[in-house]
């Protein structure tokens, strides 16, 4: 048996039966296009005989999206039929896939046909779409409810009349694992010609099993899986490709399959389909979700630094996401504080480490996400405490379009008080040269920007600007004040603190 496993995406039919997803025809192409890069085998496009809007999107996508079959859905009446292979006629290649109910229940309230008529549609519905194309696909619709000898006796009847995928769908999310494996695996022994088609499954996640489902029919002998991305479609929805690709890349040792999809595209995807849909992502999703690669527990973070694996048994980069996030929160530890102190560009010494650590402990006690802004504050803390840093206690300025720009500044360091005065093209050029000449260092400023913090003549400005002694190195700075002379001081002086304080001699520590 052939160990490639082929993927089905119906993101754009069953997925688009979840309530209040609702996508235009563009958004349907946009989705298409990148589930070919994706790299799935067959995009089920929609249900053209469903709506003019449908039939134009499914014919759309066959006509323009390539490297990849596309299907359309149909009943097993004729005109459905006859529909579908109109949209996707001039697809690369051509899938009709037609369906009917199978179970007892469905045939009675729903179809009130019999078993026969059932049987009977069935066959001439294959046989309608074999006329058109080579590529049929054939579902016995709530077949994990139906009859297990009857399933069987329809399924052989379609493969008789030429379909070459036959799909066991569990419509309502009945199955469980176990059970449908074995449900799987007889089919796949008892049914007359199976081995000549691909045998399909098409979970529905109702009771959360339907990736579960999928995977245990996969061993069993099924070698196309039909879902969506993201897990979305009709009720609560149907078993997640993405989560199907990375069970079986991960999990080869057990599997031995393979798919054809380029997994750094999940991510991607999987954003695009939430965006068109409007059908958010939840959190904890597995491999999608905003936390699938967070970390947040110290204990965690300390052996994700130490080794990726510890803690992860795919790399984010797998899917296409960047990399794995470590979360400071109350229950992080030193190592990823550390950490991401250092990527903000901060190198703390053993003694400064336990003050910020603490007072990131008291924080995070108090506000549940911790940013970076507040570990800039933290920081912050420990700079003004630190020696050899300057204050700023004085500033006169002298400006006007008659007068040279001229500032008069006094710093103080370690109790010393230091004061100078310069020309400058401005008066922001002025204050930044009188403080060089106190601290003896020529840094050049690469940028400044005001923002109004409030409203009104008398509004607080907030400058932020950045300079640098060496031209790789960039100090941020920040100052407020209703004077944006006065922020633009402080900014300067709070970069250069920065500054000296990172080029202070530290003795750097392991964490035990
Ligand atoms: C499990 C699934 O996901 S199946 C796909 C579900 N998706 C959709 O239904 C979305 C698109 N559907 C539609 O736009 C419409 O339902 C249409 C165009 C298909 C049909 O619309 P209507 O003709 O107005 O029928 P309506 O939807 O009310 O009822 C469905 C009819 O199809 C019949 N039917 C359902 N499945 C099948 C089937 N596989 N083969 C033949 N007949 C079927 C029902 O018995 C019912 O027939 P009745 O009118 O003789 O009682
Ligand atoms: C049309 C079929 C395959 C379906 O969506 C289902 O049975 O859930
Ligand atoms: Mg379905």
């Amino acid at each position: 048996m052939s160990q490639r496993v082929y993927l089905f995406d119906t993101t754009l039919r069953d997925g688009e039966q979840s309530p209040g997803a609702s996508l235009n025809v563009d958004e349907k192409i946009q989705i298409a296009r990148q589930l070919a890069k994706l790299g799935v085998d067959i995009i089920e496009a929609g249900f053209p005989i469903s709506s003019p809007g449908d039939f134009e999107a499914v014919r759309t996508i066959a006509r323009e999206v390539k490297g990849v079959a596309v299907a359309g859905l149909a009943r097993t009446h004729f005109e459905d039929i006859d529909r579908a292979w109109e949209a996707v006629r001039h697809a690369e290649q051509a899938r009709i896939h037609t369906f009917i109910s199978t179970s007892d229940i469905h045939l009675e309230h729903q179809l009130r046909m019999t078993r026969e008529q059932v049987l009977e549609a069935a066959v001439a519905a294959v046989k309608r779409a074999k006329s058109y194309t080579a590529d049929v696909e054939f579902s016995t619709m709530d077949a994990s409810r139906s009859d297990l000898d009857y399933l069987c006796q329809v399924l052989a009847a379609a493969i008789k009349a030429g379909a070459t995928v036959v799909n066991i769908p569990d419509t309502v999310g009945y199955a469980v694992p176990e059970e449908w494996g074995k449900f799987i695996d007889t089919i796949c022994h008892k049914v007359e010609g199976i081995e000549k088609v691909i045998v399909s499954v098409h979970c529905h996640n109702d009771l959360g099993l339907a990736v579960a489902n999928s995977l245990a029919a996969v061993m069993n002998g099924a070698r196309q899986v039909e879902g969506t991305i993201n897990g979305i479609g009709e009720r609560a929805g149907n078993a997640a490709l993405e989560e199907l690709v990375m069970t079986l890349r991960t999990r080869k040792d057990l599997f031995s399959l393979y798919t054809g999809v380029h997994t750094e595209e999940i991510y991607r995807t999987s954003r695009l389909v939430s965006n068109l849909t409007g059908m958010k992502v939840q959190a904890n999703k597995a491999v999608v979700g905003k936390n699938a690669f967070a970390h947040e527990s110290g204990i965690h973070q300390d052996g994700v630094i130490k080794e990726r694996t510890t803690y992860e048994i795919m790399s984010p980069a797998m899917v296409g996401i960047s990399k794995s996030n470590l979360v400071l929160g109350k229950l992080s530890g030193r190592h990823a504080f550390r950490q991401r102190l250092e990527e903000l560009g901060y190198n703390l010494s053993s003694e400064e480490l336990k003050n910020a650590f603490a007072r990131f402990k008291k924080l995070a006690d108090k506000k549940r996400d911790i940013t970076d802004d507040d570990l800039e504050a933290i920081i912050e803390e420990e700079i003004r405490k630190a020696p050899h840093t300057y204050t700023l206690n004085y500033l006169h300025i002298s400006s006007g379009t008659t007068v040279v720009p001229t500032a008069t500044v006094v710093l103080q360091r370690d109790g010393q008080r230091l004061e100078e005065a310069a020309c400058g093209n401005g008066p922001v050029d002025a204050i930044c040269k009188a403080v060089d000449k106190i601290t003896g260092m020529s840094c050049t400023m690469v940028n400044w920007g005001i923002n109004a913090i409030t409203s009104g003549k008398d509004a607080l400005g907030d400058v932020t600007l950045k300079i640098t002694m060496d031209g790789q190195k960039v100090y941020v700075g920040r100052g407020i004040s209703t004077d944006i002379l006065d922020a633009s001081a402080k900014a300067y002086v709070n970069a250069v603190n920065k500054l000296v304080w990172d080029n202070r001699p530290v003795e750097k520590i392991d964490i035990e």
